[in-house]
């Protein structure tokens, strides 16, 4: 699995949005964890007080057409691959270099519990981010939240193929909301 041109498709998009503001980390951080909880909003499997606890898998994206006109999407895909868009864009914050990642094929743990500690990661690679600046157990700690990201991405049932092709997809949604000054 080649990251290589995710992370550069990444720093396209973010140089031509080009928010250099001193906050900059903690709104990415901030977006990361808005997009986990449309990601696990779009899972609804921690919904235990509703019938409907399966994964909103598909929806149409202008239901106002005509049904031979509809185009179907993925809910779920789509916020997943949003939130990949913000980790990769902490990656190019932190300099991170290991585009060559072998994923584990082992997931012992429950989605559940990959949305809860990812939302403590995230939180705790901010905080290490205003405290220990350039030492390694920030890029450690951004390692592991990679890792975890795309275990969940596994764990919900996507390919990488799949993954991929969706942000791509939605990178090329996001430059063209730049054009059209969304
Ligand atoms: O610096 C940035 C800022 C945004 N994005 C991407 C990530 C994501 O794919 C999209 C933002 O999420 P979304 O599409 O949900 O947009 P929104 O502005 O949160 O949606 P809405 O206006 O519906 O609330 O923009 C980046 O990659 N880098």
């Amino acid at each position: 699995m080649n990251l290589d041109k995710l992370f550069k498709m990444q720093k396209v998009l973010r140089d031509r949005i080009n928010y250099n503001e001193p906050d900059r980390f903690n709104k990415l951080v901030l977006a990361l964890l808005v997009e986990l909880g449309e990601c696990a909003n779009e899972w609804r499997g921690f919904k235990f007080w509703s019938v409907n606890q399966v994964p909103h898998t598909s929806a149409v994206r202008v239901p106002a057409m005509m049904d031979e006109d509809k185009v179907f999407y993925n809910p779920l895909l789509e916020e997943y691959v949003d939130g990949l868009h913000f980790v990769l864009e902490l990656g190019i914050e932190l300099d991170y270099k290991n585009p060559l990642y072998i994923p584990i094929g082992i997931y012992p743990k429950e989605t559940t519990d990959y949305f809860i500690e990812l939302y403590y990661k995230i939180s705790e690679l901010n905080i290490l981010q205003m405290f220990h600046k350039e030492e390694k157990i920030v890029k450690d700690s951004y390692q592991e939240i990679f890792d975890m990201y795309l275990h969940l991405g596994h764990k919900l049932g996507f390919t990488w193929e799949q993954i991929e092709q969706a942000y791509m997809d939605k990178n090329a949604v996001n430059h063209q909301r730049q054009e059209d000054g969304y």
